[in-house]
């Protein structure tokens, strides 16, 4: 059936019930993705971690089968010239429902456009989730680190990453400027002659179903706010538009009512109390600096997602223990928010810990708590012990700086 994925003899697939939720058997077969650049130092090191969380977890009882399926420079290796994202590949996140995926390098100006964001679209993959926490031990640029501790629910499937854009100087921006100058009247066009023009779809439905899930998850994981991240001053009709059906979504799908007169709104469910706001995105990146305590789960669009998703991640200490998931209601691909760092590819220098974070979230979205337990504990004694890669052992005076595996084997000795 598939031309170059293996599927192993050994596992079953995991199944998605009508309600979402997921039939996991104790073999599931997972497909990964080794991921370019720094791909191939992570992505060994993070198997080899969780499979060992798995057998300490549940003594051989359940097993990860692990199947390899291809995107990115591998992919052309495969498959052959040119195909950077197989039909196959897609076909295997869809079957299997849970995946994990290393990095994916973009070329800017430019090439192809980004196989990442191309399997979130095509998936539909409309949530990037993206836990920010501090790890005691871990060098940070700010005084409290420990008080960051936010969910990033940011658009996945729209803004202008629709990669919707068209180059300066090509006839085909001339029709574009010549429609909007001449047909709609546009005349702020600084220099129609030598513009780019890109588009930035924003819609109703794509936000209604990123809120929702911002807010459910609020009230599951009994958290104190949803903030509503946008630049709705600037971008009326995209952006504005977002905290508008956002506030609209808390409202009337969750009966939040308006707080002291609004915007704001606050939500009861059972004991606790939920405070919907909104903060303008400039705002919202000093005051995560200087409050970060006043921020808790956000909701906002895919490029001040992304923004948003590195700055955090800085604050507590570093891209490279910055997990995340891509996910639908069907099919999640979990990926760390790090990309390839070419500089460092195939050294086994850099730090794996996002690509494990992200694997201990998906044990978590499978049910098997137990095991990702194991990986926190054996990544917060790993930290305290001061076993670091160079990324945090460089601002770390004592640190016993390891390799990227050797920071995999620090972890398996303390599980
Ligand atoms: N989801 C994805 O697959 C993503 C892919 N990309 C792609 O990756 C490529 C490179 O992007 P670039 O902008 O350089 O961003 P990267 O995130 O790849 O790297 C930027 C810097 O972050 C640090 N870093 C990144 N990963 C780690 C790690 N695991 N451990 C320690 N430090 C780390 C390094 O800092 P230092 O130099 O200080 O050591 C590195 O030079 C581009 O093609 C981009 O499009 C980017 C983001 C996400
Ligand atoms: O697709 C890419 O190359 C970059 C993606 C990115 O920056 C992200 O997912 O945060
Ligand atoms: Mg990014």
């Amino acid at each position: 059936m598939y031309q170059h994925i293996k599927v192993p003899a050994t596992g079953q697939k995991i199944q998605v019930k009508n309600d979402f939720s997921l039939i996991v058997p104790d073999q599931p077969i997972i497909p990964f993705i080794e991921g370019d650049g720094i791909g191939i130092d992570i992505t060994p090191v993070m198997i080899k971690v969780v499979d060992e969380a798995v057998k300490k977890a549940y003594q051989g009882r359940r097993q990860i089968a692990w199947m390899e399926i291809y995107a990115g420079e591998k992919s052309t290796r495969v498959y052959g010239e040119d195909v950077w994202l197989p039909d196959e590949t897609l076909h295997a996140a869809k079957e299997f429902a849970v995946s994990i995926k290393g990095p994916l390098t973009t070329p800017v100006s430019g090439g192809i456009r980004s196989i990442n964001v191309a399997l979130r679209q095509l998936l539909d993959l409309y949530v990037c989730l993206r836990p920010v926490r501090y790890f005691q031990g871990v060098p940070s640029p700010v005084k409290h680190p420990e008080k960051v501790d936010m969910v990033i629910f940011r658009e996945n499937s729209e803004d202008i990453y629709a990669g919707i854009e068209w180059e300066a100087g090509t006839q085909a921006v001339r029709t574009v400027i010549d429609f909007l100058m001449k047909d709609m009247e546009i005349t702020k066009i600084r220099f129609p002659s030598t513009s780019a023009i890109g588009v930035k779809p924003v819609s109703k439905e794509g936000t209604e179903r990123l809120v929702r899930k911002a807010i459910q998850y609020a009230i599951d994981h009994k958290r104190q706010s949803v903030t509503l991240v946008h630049k709705g001053n600037i971008m009326k009709f995209t952006e504005g538009a977002f905290k508008k059906w956002g506030y609209a979504v808390a409202e009337k799908e969750f009966g939040a009512e308006l707080l002291d007169g609004g915007p704001w709104m606050k939500l009861r469910h059972e004991s606790n109390e939920i405070i919907i706001k909104d903060v303008i995105a400039d705002a919202f990146l000093q005051q995560i600096l200087l409050r970060p305590e006043e921020y808790d789960v956000i909701a906002t669009l895919n490029l001040n997602g992304d923004y948003i998703s590195d700055a955090l991640a800085a604050q507590v200490g570093g891209i490279g223990i910055a997990p995340g998931a891509n996910l639908s209601d069907t099919i999640a691909i979990f990926e760390a928010t790090h990309g390839t760092a070419p500089k460092y590819a195939g050294k086994d220098q850099v730090n794996p810990g996002s690509l494990i974070l992200s694997a201990e979230m998906m044990l978590r979205h499978i049910g098997w708590q137990e095991a990702a337990d194991i990986i926190i504990t054996a990544m917060e004694n790993t930290i305290k012990d001061g076993m670091m890669t160079y990324d945090l052992a460089r601002l770390t005076p004592d640190a016993k700086q390891v390799s990227c595996s050797g920071f995999g084997d620090a972890m398996i000795e303390r599980m």
